[in-house]
């Protein structure tokens, strides 16, 4: 990592106005004529620190989406799942009958519920899987988890510490356990044939989102709206950042946070146990990805 990011590491997170990604609600108390509230038309079912909210921010930049405000946990919480499809119909946002549902609960790809449960509410939904590094999914996954643990003034694990156990890697660590798409994915292909999951390159959507973005309009059959000078680069957050009606926006802080660095030995052995499962994993998807 450059220095810069490592002088960063740790530091506090703070909040800062004009943010996204921070999962509140700004509840519209009359909603526009013409407009209802309907389950999603398509689901970003994850995974968990894919890139998944900037890929539903993106896509909100397209006039034919209505993206719901927040992570939503129908389909892999029992306690939401048992309030009923009506509860869940209530949370998603007003749209007009040109527009398209989505919402994004990244939970949902590992949950081994979820697959069933979205496939009896419609079993043509489209569902978009937005995937990066395995390894570098850990990582995400373990500064997500530390934060939270800062912010709510919990004890914190060096990196090296939940990872390695015995002197082997600790594969029973939840982070690495979500990392095997292999694993996950097969419980959705019961369920659902692979052309009904768009898998998005999380890795690509951080260097160059717009040719991502297209590809998912093209599989969601919207007409292209989303073009080059909807993102620009800002310097500062070393992310891409949005520009729709007038506004520019950038993810919330939490979202592109620097990572600590790790153990080059220990890397190796995450890795190398990745390594088959990505390779099952290419093989299921009928495509690869640039994974270690
Ligand atoms: N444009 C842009 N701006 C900021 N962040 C971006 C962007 N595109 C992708 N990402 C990556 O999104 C990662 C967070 O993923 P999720 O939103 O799926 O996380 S979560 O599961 O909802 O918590 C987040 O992971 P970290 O870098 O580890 O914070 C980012 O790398």
């Amino acid at each position: 990592a450059p220095p810069e990011f490592i002088q960063m590491w740790p530091s506090t997170p703070t909040s800062g106005p004009g943010s996204l990604g921070n999962e509140t609600v700004s509840p519209s108390l009359v909603p526009p004529p013409g407009t209802s509230k309907r389950t999603p038309h398509s689901i970003i079912i994850g995974v968990r620190k894919g890139g998944t909210r900037a890929l539903l921010e993106m896509l909100d930049i397209h006039p034919g989406v209505a993206a719901a405000a927040t992570e939503v946990h129908f389909f892999d919480w029992d306690e939401n799942y048992a309030k009923g499809l009506e509860w869940y119909r209530r949370l998603m946002p007003y749209s007009y009958p040109y527009q398209i549902t989505i919402e994004k609960t990244p939970g949902y790809f590992t949950s081994p519920l979820a697959p069933a449960r979205i496939h009896a509410m419609n079993s043509s939904i489209r569902l978009l899987l937005i995937l990066r590094d395995p390894t570098e999914r850990v990582i995400s996954d373990y500064t997500q988890v530390y934060f939270n643990r800062l912010e709510n003034h919990k004890p914190v694990q060096a990196i090296e510490d939940v990872l390695v156990r015995n002197g082997g890697l600790n594969t029973r660590y939840k982070a690495i356990q979500r990392s095997l798409y292999d694993v996950h994915v097969k419980n959705w292909l019961l369920h659902f044939p692979l052309d009904q999951i768009h898998i998005v390159d999380g890795d690509t959507l951080i260097r160059d989102p717009l040719p991502e973005l297209q590809r998912v309009e093209r599989f969601l059959e919207l007409p292209p709206r989303i073009v080059a000078s909807n993102f620009y680069f800002n310097q500062t957050k070393g992310f891409y950042c949005i520009r729709s009606d007038g506004r520019e926006r950038c993810l919330h802080e939490s979202k592109g946070r620097p990572h600590p660095p790790v153990n080059s030995s220990v890397l190796q052995q995450l890795h190398s146990y990745f390594r088959q499962h990505n390779r099952n994993f290419y093989r299921l998807v009928g495509r690869t990805f640039d994974w270690h």
